[in-house]
């Protein structure tokens, strides 16, 4: 569990970035930031691995209050995935992925034998290994990015935009990836996103966020769509534009739902005992 208690970050030159925030964000589940650009999210993500450091309030991982622990403690025990991948481009793809398992002390053979697992956990072929960064698409490139954050077998994943900028086809594959990954290894993920559709998605829990840090709506995503806390919800969402309505139409004699743009999204049943 992870808890914000009255966080407030004011950076040297006069920007209150995160104003009075205050969440807890569950184990084992994964929690969206979602919001404009410029509203916080970053920020927040960042105090948690303490590359961000709070000007007022507190962050609790469990029961340690991080402001008591080590930053580069805290740091190589907290995966950390970002939009460019990050990888470092002089190193190939197992280095990239083992580096961080030998700063801890693990010896050179075994991290290397973790990374290629690991390689196939995010869905790569063992045969990039030895390439570096720029010999790979842009999706593998997060693909290893994920690959890299999950080698020291965080508990907790941070991840800032991961899919932010790859195209719209591999993106969804990723994200599909990632949902698999998840739901195998059950890691407290804390992902942010402009993308609501994005959002929806992948979070368990998702918080829609103001600027300056301020939640507007946390909630699953059955939550939010089906009563958006106001009208900036509802706009952000897509509800007050009727872009997630769906339509039941008769069709050979069964229930169809239809999409706004006249796409058939699916045929209706009643519910069942074990449905999600
Ligand atoms: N080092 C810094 N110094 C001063 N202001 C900063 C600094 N880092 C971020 N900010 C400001 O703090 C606010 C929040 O920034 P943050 O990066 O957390 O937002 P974000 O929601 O992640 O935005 P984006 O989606 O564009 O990445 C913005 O107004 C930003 O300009």
């Amino acid at each position: 569990m992870i808890q914000f208690d009255h966080v407030s970050k004011t950076f040297p030159d006069g920007t209150r970035a995160v104003d009075d925030f205050s969440l807890t964000i569950p184990s084992r589940q994964t929690t969206v930031f979602v919001g404009s650009s410029g509203c916080g999210k970053t920020t927040i993500l960042r105090m948690i691995n303490r590359m961000v450091d709070p000007t007022g309030g507190s962050i609790h991982i469990d029961d340690d209050d991080i402001a008591t622990l080590n930053p580069v403690t805290l740091r190589r025990r907290i995966g950390y995935v970002m939009q460019n991948s990050g990888l470092l481009p002089h190193r190939t793809v197992i280095d990239n992925v083992a580096t961080v398992p030998m700063l801890t002390g693990v010896k050179k053979a075994e991290a290397h034998a973790s990374a290629l697992e690991l390689l196939d956990t995010v869905g790569l072929d063992r045969g990039l290994a030895d390439r570096y960064p720029a010999q790979l698409s842009g999706g593998q490139q997060q693909r290893v990015g994920v690959a890299r954050g999950l080698a020291i077998d965080p508990n907790i994943l941070l991840m800032d935009e991961p899919f932010g900028a790859v195209d719209p086809i591999v993106r969804r594959e990723l994200q599909q990836e990632l949902l698999r990954i998840q739901s195998k290894l059950a890691k407290t993920i804390v992902f942010v996103t402009h993308d609501i559709d994005e959002a929806f998605l992948l979070g368990d829990n998702v918080v829609i966020l103001r600027p300056g840090g301020q939640i507007v709506q946390a909630g699953s995503a059955e939550d939010i769509i089906s009563s958006p806390a106001d009208d900036f919800v509802a706009d952000f969402v897509g509800a007050n534009e009727g872009k997630r309505d769906l339509t039941v139409r008769e069709r050979n004699g069964r229930r169809v739902a239809v999409d706004p743009s006249g796409r058939i999204a699916g045929v209706l049943r009643p519910e069942q005992p074990g449905d999600a």
